[in-house]
Order: C-alpha cells, then sequence, then structure tokens
C-alpha cells in the first residue's frame, strides 16, 4: 500500500481552475474571463514597455545572482514603500514603517497573516468583506486566524450596502482585524466612495479595530496611483497603525516575477527595527529570501523619471481600456440587445473585474455552451474582453438569461 494512499484528490481551485477548463476547450469562439490578468485589445497578455526598458537597462548594470537580504532588496523597498504610501506620508517620512519585499500579493498577505497571528497582542480574528478574494480565506484560515466576514455587497443590486458594513464593523468584537481591500474590490468591483472610507476610519478608531489593507491594483482601478492608495494613505495620516500589502502584479504585468511587499506602521524607527528582526525570523524558515529579478525591475523603474512616467502612462491606458470595455458591454447588452435585467453595475464598477450577477446556471450554461468562462459567482475579467470578442460575450450572455 503506496504512503500516500489516503491523500484524497483535491478541488480545482475557483480561480485558476478556470484556465485549465478554458485550456482544455476546443471551440474557436472560446473566451476566458476567469484569472485577473490583464489582456490587450487582441487579446494578448502584454509586457509593459517600460518593463523591457528596465530589463535593457539591468542587462548593462552589474546584476549578479546573489541571494537577496531575507527581506529583500532595500532600494526596491524603498521606492515601492513610497508609492504606496506617498511623500508626504508622516510615518514613512519618520522612518518607522517596517516593510519586507514579499513573493507578490499574495506573499504580502500570507506574511503579514503569519506576523500578526504570532506578534498581534488581542484576540487572532479577521473579518472579510463578503464577497472577497477566495484566497484571503485559506490564507488567514492557514495562518491560524479565525475567518469572519462584514457585509460589503447588496447580491439584488451589485452595489455597496453600506448601512450593513457599517453594522457588522461597529458590532465586531474590540481589537478584531478588518480586511480592507485598498482600491478594486475583487471580486465586485466596487469601491467605498471618499466620504464612506471616513466613516470606515471612524468606526476602526471607535471600535479599536486593525485596518489591515490588501493593494493589489493601485493605479490599475483609476489609471491613478495617487488616487488609488487614498485609503491607505488615509487612514496612515488618521494616525492608524495599518497594515498593507503591495503587488506588482496587475500595474505591472509582472505577475509571474512574483514582486510585492508588506508593510506596518510602528510607533519610531526602534520599534520598526524590533519588527523587521520578527519578519525575518518568519520568512528565514519559510523561503529564506524572495526572487531578485523582479524587484530589480520595478526598483528601476520606480527610481528613474523617464520609466516611472513611462509607466504611469502605461498602466493608465490598461485602466482606461478596461473602462472602454465597461462601456461598449453596457452599450451592447442595453441598447443592441435589450437585454433583460439591470446592467449599469458593469460601467459604475471599477478596476479589474465586474460582478455581473449571472447565477451559477448562468455561469455554468455559458462555459458549456457558449465556451465563455468565468467565475461561478459571475466575476468576469473585463481585459478578457476587446473588439474582436466582446459582441459575441454579450449575445452569450443575453440568451443565457433568457
Ligand atoms: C485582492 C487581491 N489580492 C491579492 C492578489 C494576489 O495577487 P499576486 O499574488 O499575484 O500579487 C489578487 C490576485 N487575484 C487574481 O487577480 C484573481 O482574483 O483573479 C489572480 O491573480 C489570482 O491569483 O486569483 C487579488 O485580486
Amino acid at each position: 500500500l503506496s504512503i500516500w494512499s489516503t491523500v484524497p484528490a483535491g478541488p480545482p481551485d475557483p480561480i485558476l481552475g478556470i484556465t485549465e477548463a478554458f485550456k482544455a476547450d476546443k471551440d474557436p469562439r472560446k473566451i476566458n474571463l476567469g484569472v485577473g490578468a490583464y489582456r490587450d485589445g487582441h487579446g494578448k497578455p502584454y509586457v509593459l514597455s517600460c518593463v523591457k526598458k528596465a530589463e535593457q537597462i539591468m542587462e548593462n548594470e552589474v546584476e549578479d545572482k546573489e541571494y537577496l537580504p531575507i527581506t529583500g532588496l532595500p532600494e526596491f523597498i524603498k521606492h515601492a514603500t513610497l508609492l504606496a504610501y506617498g511623500s508626504r506620508c508622516i510615518p514613512l517620512n519618520e522612518g518607522r514603517i517596517a516593510a519586507t519585499q514579499t513573493i507578490s500579493g499574495t506573499g504580502a498577505l500570507r506574511i503579514g497573516a503569519a506576523f500578526m497571528a504570532r506578534h498581534y497582542p488581542h484576540p487572532k480574528v479577521i473579518y472579510l468583506p463578503n464577497p472577497t478574494w477566495g484566497n484571503h480565506i485559506p490564507i488567514f484560515r492557514d495562518s491560524g486566524f479565525e475567518v469572519r466576514k462584514y457585509s460589503y455587497i447588496d447580491p439584488t443590486t451589485n452595489l455597496l450596502n453600506f448601512e450593513a458594513l457599517k453594522t457588522d464593523l461597529r458590532s465586531a468584537p474590540e481589537h478584531s482585524v478588518v480586511l480592507l481591500h485598498a482600491c478594486a474590490h475583487n471580486p465586485t468591483g466596487v469601491d467605498p466612495t471618499l466620504e464612506q472610507w471616513g466613516d470606515i476610519s471612524t468606526i476602526c478608531q471607535e471600535r479599536r479595530l486593525f485596518p489591515f489593507f490588501d493593494m493589489a491594483y493601485q493605479g490599475f482601478a483609476s489609471g491613478s496611483t495617487t488616487r488609488d492608495a487614498f485609503p491607505p494613505r488615509y487612514f496612515a495620516e488618521q494616525g492608524h497603525q495599518v497594515a498593507l500589502c503591495q503587488s506588482f502584479a496587475k500595474n505591472m504585468g509582472l505577475y509571474g516575477e512574483r514582486v510585492g511587499t508588506f508593510s506596518l506602521v510602528t510607533s519610531d524607527p526602534e520599534e520598526k527595527a524590533r519588527v523587521e528582526s520578527q519578519l525575518k525570523i518568519i520568512i528565514r524558515p519559510m523561503y529564506s529570501n524572495p526572487p531578485s529579478h523582479g524587484a530589480h525591475i520595478v526598483n528601476t523603474i520606480l527610481k528613474r523619471d523617464d520609466l516611472y512616467s513611462q509607466w504611469e502612462g502605461e498602466v493608465k491606458a490598461m485602466a482606461d481600456r478596461i473602462i472602454t470595455m465597461r462601456e461598449d458591454l453596457y452599450n451592447i447588452l442595453t441598447k443592441d440587445l435589450k437585454t433583460p435585467g439591470e446592467w449599469g453595475h458593469i460601467k459604475s464598477q471599477i478596476g479589474m473585474f465586474s460582478f455581473t450577477g449571472l447565477k451559477k446556471e448562468h455561469t455554468v450554461a455559458l462555459a458549456e455552451k457558449a465556451h465563455v468562462y468565468m467565475t461561478a459567482d459571475g466575476r468576469i475579467s473585463m481585459a478578457g474582453l476587446n473588439p474582436s470578442n466582446i459582441a459575441y460575450f454579450a449575445e452569450s450572455v443575453n440568451s443565457a438569461v433568457r
């Protein structure tokens, strides 16, 4: 009897499993709207020009293959946290933001959760929005957190249910950790307004809730890296000791390079050093130190004015193309096809995804009959749409809901 005969077959990942099903489909009309990865107007993956330029520059600069420090490339961390918090951030300028390079956003969440499970001086309970990115749940659960939910979307309108959100956060036990999507909420594409962020900050102060930000889409939501980073910057300005997870997967198209950071606001440089020493103690036995190539790419872009401004132009262009697809899809569904139901949320939502409101039976029919793939909860990655497939997609939705 094999040693592994008791190992059960696990279910495919709800998101990455969609890509496997898409690849297995041989129909030429197939469309993959599953994984949140940008595609250009021809449905192709997109390597940013500023990334290609950075790699050319890196060719000439001495880039040995030595180990990075446990917390990663120091100059990368400096530039990445400056991008996240902004030059006017007082904790940043006072040198009291503890930070480490991570294996993209997932790694930032995992290292953050592991650090808090070990050092957060209160019950390890975290409130995740309902719904949230599916991977948030196992990340925090496997790190030893009790995972709870706070209301987020109104399933009948696919818009924010802010009253229910406030009620749930107000009734959370003091010192609960609250996960907040900084921008481009996944899967709903619905973000609080600036005023609503103010209310959330006040509730966190009143209830002593710990704000744990996940910022996987800075610049990719509105096209502005400044506007998208408003929530964590505002919370830090209001005196919250935020935790912040950063990813360069989407906004720099570095999906497979796995580049991110995890950071925490502390009280002073001495506390920053203590916290970083404990981050190292968690990282060293996990993966020792992070991959260097992607961090050098991001650092080369962020430290040079010419590449930084080229990057800002490219990330805005990606955001704009997605916004155009939202408008086109809305117009085809409503004006051309008179598709039954309300579709305004497709336009009002922001970022990579649209929470269409399609139900499971629709998503199954769309995959099986129309060869259109999306997650079971009806989320579509808008960048999977382009001028050559958007009409077919809209027609498929129209027939699925009739
Ligand atoms: C809110 C959120 N946080 C963190 C991540 C982690 O991203 P990474 O580790 O690559 O930096 C994602 C990516 N989520 C997806 O875009 C998605 O929801 O399709 C996809 O990349 C994924 O891994 O699921 C995300 O949507």
